[in-house]
């Protein structure tokens, strides 16, 4: 793991970390073998590896998306897993495949996130205008998300994950379709949830995004390897 201490601010004293221990997950074969890791608040950290690697089900298990068959993922002691596959109210996703509702518009998409929080509509309309637009994309609010090209959607499930002002950030490839100008948007927006004090993970191949990251763990084959 790199320590990069000249970048991003010092974590608040005393912030939850987010802390996998010993995860092994099989699913007819070992796809994390023995995967301790620790997610600091206040922190950005890069998850690289080839594909296949095991990124993605290592932030399932992260997210209380999925249940390890061993192994425990908890922040402050809370077990990450509910039981249910639903994650804590605290934690949100920006999914590889986007999972946005392609009949519902841009600005649904973002506001249901929030509306499933118990935020009033009309204040969740508003939020939802103002996360588009931290990603350029204020002006897309009305067009229904199956109308959009591949990034834009990639922006719109950021705007969504982005939304929530997350304990838990969890961002898989979030700039994968994205041009350079766009990435830099994303890299700065991560960078200010992980200021606010959050949990930032970002799932990348990208080199760029891990070079912009406070910290580096890398997976392959299911285990970590730095
Ligand atoms: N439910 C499942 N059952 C069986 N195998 C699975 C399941 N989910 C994922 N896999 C396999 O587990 C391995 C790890 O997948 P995962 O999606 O976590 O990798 P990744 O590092 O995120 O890859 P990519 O960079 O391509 O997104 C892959 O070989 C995948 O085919």
């Amino acid at each position: 793991m790199s320590h990069r201490a000249d970048t991003g601010p010092e974590p608040a004293a005393g912030r939850a970390a987010l802390r996998l221990e010993a995860i092994t997950y099989v699913a007819g074969r070992t796809l994390l073998d023995d995967v301790s890791v620790t997610f600091p608040a206040g922190r950005l950290t890069a998850l690289s590896g080839p594909s296949g690697s095991g990124k993605t089900t290592l932030m399932s298990i992260a997210g209380g998306l999925l249940q390890a068959t061993s192994g425990t993922a908890e922040l402050d002691g809370q077990d990450m897993w509910t039981g249910s596959g639903d994650p804590r109210p605290e934690v949100a996703f920006v999914l590889q495949v986007y999972g946005l509702v392609p009949i519902l518009s841009a600005r649904e998409n973002v506001s249901i996130a929030l509306r499933a929080r118990g935020v009033a509509p009309a204040d969740a309309d508003e939020s939802a205008e103002a996360a588009l637009a931290r990603f350029g994309i204020a002006d897309l609010g009305e067009r229904q998300v199956e109308e959009l090209s591949g990034g834009q959607m990639q922006r719109v499930a950021c705007a969504r994950g982005f939304v929530v002002g997350a304990g838990v950030l969890l961002a898989d490839e979030p700039t994968s379709e994205l041009d350079e100008g766009n990435r830099a948007v994303v890299l700065a927006e991560l960078r200010e949830e992980a200021a606010r004090g959050a949990v930032v993970v970002v799932a990348t191949h990208d080199p760029a995004v891990v070079d912009a990251c406070d910290l580096h763990i890398a997976l392959d084959e299911g285990r970590v390897v730095r």
